[in-house]
């Protein structure tokens, strides 16, 4: 166990700071001792200093090569060694993250990033040199953004994106981004073009504290696949630019700046919970509050985390400076635990590789797959592919040892916490003892064998080779999932640009255009409360969700044929649904497929765990019940239907109609309804017993809002004008700020 390495770095003064504004210094322990301290005066007390301890402190004068040379260089040796490094910037807005982490295009003015991968091949190169080609080392990278919440492929191109952005997924414990894509990188020249196209994808904007302000929080992640033999190691850096937290009394933000401005912000106030929660010791930690915290994971991944707080040295940056040093110096306290990701094996060929049709069932995943990292099978075939034929290695590098190679001995044993056997060994691996096989360890290394000998193309590699080759199932998945949503964003759009309003609508009264705007918002709210949930719920049912959601886009853009296959695909994993079925009967006649069939017969993947659970667990009755509320609510959207979800239900079971709130984002608290101002009163009173007394509002609930309330300041800019804007402060979201609606219109 070793804790997140938090540094501090103040930049120097810009043009028009001046030095008698410069309240943040730079201090330590005791003279000779190196600077780790940051002192900065108490706002109310000028005479009054507060210090703040981290790993290391940089001055102004700290040059990017300094910085990285003392940071982040001396982690590289580990992720070569397996282990995964996290580096992330953090501050407030206008402080300097994207010029630490990316820099300038001059030489000196390189920042984290490109010196990151500028190490990375060098590492490489010289491994090629010091193994003779018998390791090859291969790069990829992923790079995307995180903005107002929606994860962003940059190596994309912007057109490629769809509304709701990239789903996450948990698996083995991590979150992976579905769909994101992955491009090999052969050398620095090839990362920088890379890496200045896919900038010029992401959001960034002027303000009135940044004229370069980035508006997402943008991840790089960097996968080191080694390959020795039959052996795979893979580990990742990854760089992560947040974007900076902001206080809209000094931004001058305009409406969109201001909605960027609430999500970054939100997102910032989830990671300083989940900082909070996890020094606090506490058992739930709000990650899935935001997808910047959940993909962070911040304490959950083994490796090196290093955090760097950016301060600007000014006054007028006072209390956003002394915030974001509570936050890191929090985090200063949390644990990570650094073990190396396990060496994986090159695969026997699975039997059923490949496209087998729907009705194979998925095979259960592999050791391979269950390793920490895993390589993914098109990246590990091109590793593998460049160690078996020495002559074409298009990049080759050679393998770097620390130690003599007679340590190396210890990576074949099978890693401790491998639950399923590894491929036997033996095949593979002749020349290795028992007595090493037995040997637990996660310092997987290269045997001394391996280093030397060329790799030999064995009966056993040629085997191999189709393998290799072959995609996995979360590839193919990937890919499905990703195409589908390409393809609905883009009939969509031809929709949106092509289609005449349908008859109906184009003879009604002007009031239905306005109705059916309405009725779009919310049927978009509902998709993306659907889209919420299938983040939050567990692997089996979220793929039921997302054909529902997939099912309801289709529908929203009157696909009915692929609505119909949607629901179909759903129907496997909600089987004896009454109301899925009804809903597929009624697309099936609306289509003309009727064929008698009364009710369509699929294969559950989810049958063994419903018969269990029919006997008595009450999780199907919950899951079962929220799933008639998804399946519920997307036909006759202009329906006046009961409140959906379960709390809502359990809540107020007599109501019978949905309560529409009315979106007042654009108008502004003046044209807001009654129950709208009446809820924008309570909450801009900041009295706490007043917004306790909101329907869904517990105690902590109502004190975060005041707190956060209180951080906005007095006057016009503190206050909340919307509801679109409640939606966005910090442990809000749009199913409280319905609920609390709802309790008014219930008083009433
Ligand atoms: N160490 C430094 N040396 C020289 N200039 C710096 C340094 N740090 C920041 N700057 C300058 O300060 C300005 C703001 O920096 P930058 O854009 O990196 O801030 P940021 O924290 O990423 O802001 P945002 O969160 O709005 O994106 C830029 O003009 C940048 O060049």
């Amino acid at each position: 166990m070793s804790t997140i390495r938090t540094i501090a770095r103040i930049r120097p003064l810009l043009e028009k700071e001046l030095d008698k504004d410069v309240i943040v210094r730079a201090d330590r322990v005791e003279d000779g001792k190196p600077l780790t301290i940051v002192k900065i005066p108490s706002p109310k007390n000028g005479a009054e200093e507060f210090s703040f301890a981290f790993n290391s402190v940089y001055e102004q004068a700290t040059s990017q090569e300094d910085l990285f040379t003392a940071e982040v260089a001396p982690h590289m040796k580990a992720l070569f060694q397996g282990l995964d490094v996290t580096i992330f910037a953090y501050g407030v807005t206008g402080t300097g993250k994207t010029h630490t982490m990316r820099g300038g295009l001059r030489l000196a003015e390189r920042g984290v990033i490109p010196r990151l991968l500028s190490n990375v091949f060098r590492r490489g190169k010289k491994m090629i040199k010091d193994t003779n080609g018998a390791t090859v080392v291969a790069v990829a990278l992923s790079y995307y953004e995180i903005y107002n919440d929606k994860v962003y492929d940059l190596l994309e191109s912007p057109e490629k994106r769809t509304p709701a952005g990239l789903p996450l997924r948990e698996k083995d414990g991590k979150t992976m981004i579905v769909g994101l894509s992955e491009r090999s990188c052969d050398d620095l020249k090839d990362f920088e073009k890379l890496y200045i196209e896919s900038n010029n994808n992401r959001v960034t904007a002027a303000t009135k504290l940044n004229a370069h302000s980035s508006r997402s929080h943008a991840i790089l992640r960097v996968k080191v696949t080694q390959t020795t033999g039959d052996m795979v190691r893979e580990s990742t850096a990854s760089a992560i630019d947040l974007a900076g937290s902001e206080d809209n009394r000094r931004t001058d933000n305009g409406k969109e700046r201001l909605v960027e401005s609430a999500a970054i912000n939100k997102s910032l106030f989830v990671l300083s919970q989940c900082v909070d929660a996890i020094t606090r010791g506490d058992k739930r930690i709000p990650y899935r509050e935001s997808k910047m915290t959940r993909i962070l994971s911040l304490g959950q991944n083994n490796g090196i985390t290093i955090m760097i707080l950016n301060l600007a040295p000014i006054r007028s940056y006072h209390l956003d400076t002394l915030s974001s040093l509570n936050v890191s110096s929090r985090a200063k306290r949390i644990e990570v635990r650094e073990i190396e990701n396990e060496i994986v094996y090159k695969q026997a060929p699975r039997t059923n590789s490949g496209f087998g049709g729907s009705n194979i069932p998925r095979q259960p995943l592999r050791p391979l797959n269950n390793a920490h990292n895993v390589h993914t099978g098109a990246l590990a075939a091109k590793a593998a592919e460049k160690a078996e034929k020495p002559d074409k290695p298009a990049k080759a590098f050679s393998v770097y040892t620390d130690k003599k190679p007679a340590v190396a001995t210890r990576l074949i044993a099978p890693a401790a916490n491998t639950s399923l056997p590894r491929q036997p060994l033996q095949s593979t691996r002749p020349s290795e003892t028992t007595e090493s096989l037995l040997r637990p360890s996660k310092l997987a290394r290269p045997t001394a064998q391996s280093l030397l000998r060329p790799p030999q193309p064995t009966a056993s590699s040629q085997q191999q080779q189709p393998q290799q080759i072959s995609i996995t199932p979360d590839q193919i998945e990937a890919m499905v999932e990703k195409k589908v949503a390409e393809i609905l964003a883009s009939r969509a759009a031809e929709a949106a640009s092509a289609a005449p309003p349908p008859p109906q609508l184009a003879a009604a009264e002007p009031t239905t255009t306005a109705t059916q705007s309405e009725i779009s918002d919310e049927v978009k709210r509902r998709l993306e409360a659907l889209e919420r949930r299938i983040d939050n719920e567990p692997d089996g049912r979220s793929e039921g969700l997302r054909f529902l959601l997939q099912a309801r886009q289709a529908k929203e853009h009157g696909d009915d044929e692929a609505a119909l296959a949607f629901y179909e695909k759903a129907l496997a994993y909600f089987p004896g649904q009454a109301k899925l079925m009804a809903k597929i009967e009624r697309l099936r006649v609306k289509l003309g497929k009727t064929d008698g069939q009364a009710e369509p017969k699929l294969k559950s993947p989810r049958k063994e765990r419903k018969s269990r659970d029919d006997g008595g667990g009450n999780e199907d009755g919950d899951y079962q019940e929220g799933t008639e509320a998804d399946i519920d609510d997307d036909d006759d959207q202009a329906d006046e239907k009961p409140a959906r979800g379960r709390a809502g239900r359990k809540r107020s079971p007599g109501r019978k109609t949905k309560v529409f709130m009315d979106e007042d984002a654009s108008d502004g608290a003046a044209c807001a309804s009654p129950h709208t101002k009446k809820l924008l009163g309570v909450v801009n009173s900041r009295d706490l017993a007043l917004i306790r007394g909101l329907h869904g509002f517990g105690a902590k609930k109502a004190q975060d809002l005041v707190d956060h309330l209180t951080l906005r300041g007095e006057g016009e800019s503190g206050r909340i004008e919307s509801l679109a804007q409640l939606r966005m402060l910090p442990g809000m979201g749009g199913r409280t700020v319905e609920r609390a609606y709802e309790g008014l219109v219930g008083e009433v």
